[in-house]
């Protein structure tokens, strides 16, 4: 049975987002978080079952590049209209519900893209004292970033014109009644002065969610969900010591006390001490049961001759779950037999998007994020991943609400396969042992100039290949390590780290004075995209 959680009967107030493919559909998501709220997206054709199961109080409908004109364009699915809440159509969302109720859009193949100034001529609910300004008398404007070409020329009955500018004669459209909006701006780019308090407006006013999105309440809340998805049985916790399954394993104990059992695979691909680590913070701060399983042969024998990356990761993925599974048979043993049904991971959004497992759009595989992508189809436990939704430092303020050390909290990430996918092609213990050392090198000079904190992921990349260096007048044939240091907020996209040529010096001097087995030290300047923050 691998499911991934089911939408849970406690709810938070929600927005569902309908995506007809605009570039900036994801920024609604992150701006009606930013107002509280929490909403999800979806693409615009997902089962109707599905849009009435998510239990909206709203919808917004994005923009998209289609013309309501063309055949077979994108169409609303009357689901929305029949959930009877408030509807917000953006650009391409606007259009098509405009043609939807009987207005009339006018197709054309020039665009307006960039800054315009609206005249706010008449009122409703959305937009009445929202202004960036004013003069007695005059019209209120807007200062507010289009893109598009298409325009709606004529309103559906019921909708009124509230604004226009000198190109687009309905630039809101506005039905109080049914409380359907349509903006044909953008609000969700920052360039839109008031579009987050028009957002703001949207989702607090009219749909009267309430600004319950917030890390206290999203504790509280998703502490309420587990207990309701767990009730006595027990659970087996995957625990790496990061921050997203750190944050897991305290929400869980919140909820369900004993009833967890976390396990910390030492697959043999971790940092330098990073185990003995991992148990002491865990022993000291958490006050959780936690099983150490030494899997290191398992792992590198599993992982033998193999050299595609994508094959790498869904071996590690399988055998993470073979020793799951041998930790939850000695689990139930403990526990008068009862069977471990559960299985918690701390997987959070950017690895359900990666890994393409996501209702949220049809992204391409970019790699399979080991705990997504890299599980196996016939899974023997139901999953519980309570951060599965939500941003990477959406999870650190949980975190810190929930009290754990800062020191945790602001660890870099650190990927599930591990050192695995850091070197590159077959893995042998031998190149794992190299690497550890580059990169407990790197990590201590980070730390000790005050570039740790200042960059978001930083490690070194083992690279099978062999350069000629010389030493003491000898001859040096030996590996080369590259370090890579980024910078990025939510790891879906990243810019490589500015270092100072200092640091950098001081680093590959270390490396290739202390590690016999290396004989060249390069530094990665690729950003994300075109490249991914991890080499493979
Ligand atoms: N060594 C490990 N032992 C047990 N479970 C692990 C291990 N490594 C990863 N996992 C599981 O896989 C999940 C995803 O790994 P990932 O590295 O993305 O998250 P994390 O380690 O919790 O946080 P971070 O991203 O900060 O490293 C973890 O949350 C955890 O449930
Ligand atoms: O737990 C994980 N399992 C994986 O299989 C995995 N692959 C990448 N990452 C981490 O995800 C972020 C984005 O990495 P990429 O740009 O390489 O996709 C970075 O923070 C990566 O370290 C993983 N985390
Ligand atoms: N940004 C958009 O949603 C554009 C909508 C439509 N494709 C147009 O050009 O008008
Ligand atoms: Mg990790």
């Amino acid at each position: 049975m691998t499911t991934a959680a089911a939408t849970p009967a406690i709810k938070e107030d929600r927005i569902l987002i309908l995506d007809f493919g605009s570039q900036y559909s994801q920024l609604i998501a992150r701006r009606v978080r930013d107002s509280g709220v929490f909403c999800e997206m979806f693409p615009y054709d997902i089962d109707t079952q599905r849009i009435i199961d998510f239990g909206a109080k709203g919808v917004i409908l994005s923009g998209g590049p289609e013309s309501v004109h063309a055949e077979n364009s994108p169409r609303i699915n009357d689901a929305v209209f029949d959930l009877g809440v408030p509807v917000l159509g953006i650009c391409y969302g606007m259009q098509a519900m405009a043609e939807r109720f009987g207005g009339q859009v006018h197709a054309s193949d020039i665009h307006e893209f960039g800054a315009a100034t609206i005249e706010v001529n008449g009122h409703s609910q959305l937009t009445d004292g929202i202004e960036d300004s004013k003069t007695d008398g005059a019209a209120a404007k807007l200062n507010v970033w289009m893109s598009h070409g298409d325009k709606v020329i004529e309103v559906p009955e019921g909708f009124d014109i509230i604004a226009n500018t000198p190109s687009c004669p309905i630039a809101i459209m506005a039905n109080d009644d049914k409380q359907y909006y349509g903006l044909q701006f953008h609000p969700e780019v920052t360039h839109t002065l008031q579009g987050q308090a028009l957002l703001g407006r949207f989702v607090h006013q009219i749909c009267e969610c309430a600004g319950e999105w917030t890390p206290d309440n999203i504790a509280d809340m998703r502490i309420a969900q587990l207990k309701e998805q767990i009730g006595d049985k027990q659970v087996l916790l995957g625990l790496s010591g990061g921050v997203d399954s750190s944050v897991v394993a305290a929400l869980l104990h919140k909820a369900i006390g004993d009833q967890l059992t976390c396990v910390f695979v030492d697959n043999g691909l971790l940092r330098l001490h990073e185990g003995d680590q991992v148990m002491q913070i865990f022993a000291e701060n958490m006050g959780v049961k936690v099983i150490r399983v030494n899997a290191e042969d398992l792992f590198l024998n599993a992982l033998a001759g193999q050299s595609d990356p994508e094959a790498k990761r869904k071996i590690i993925g399988k055998t993470f779950i073979d020793v799951f599974a041998e930790s939850a048979r000695q689990v139930s043993e403990q526990s008068d037999g009862k069977v471990v049904e559960f299985l918690a991971q701390g997987t959070i959004y950017p690895d359900v998007i990666e890994s393409a497992k996501s209702h949220q759009g049809k992204a391409h595989v970019i790699k399979s994020h080991h705990n997504v992508g890299g599980l196996p189809d016939d899974l023997a436990f139901e999953l519980v991943e309570p951060l599965r939704d939500l941003f990477k430092d959406e999870v650190r303020k949980l975190g810190i609400t929930l009290g754990l050390p800062p020191k945790m909290i602001n660890r870099h990430p650190f990927p599930g396969p591990g050192l695995g996918v850091r070197i590159l092609g077959e893995v042998t213990k031998e190149y794992a042992d190299i690497l550890r050392q580059a990169d407990a090198i790197f990590m201590e000079e980070l730390e000790r100039s005050g570039w740790y904190d200042k960059t978001a992921q930083a490690f070194a990349v083992f690279q099978p290949i062999k350069s000629v260096g010389v030493v003491g007048d000898g001859r040096r044939y030996a590996w080369v390590i590259a370090l890579r240091a980024v910078e990025t907020v939510d790891f879906m996209t990243a810019r490589f780290a500015h270092l100072p040529y200092d640091l950098i010096e001081t680093v590959s001097n270390r490396i290739m004075n202390e590690i016999a087995e290396v004989s060249r030290v390069t530094y990665d300047v690729s950003s994300k995209p075109p490249a991914t923050i991890e080499w493979e």
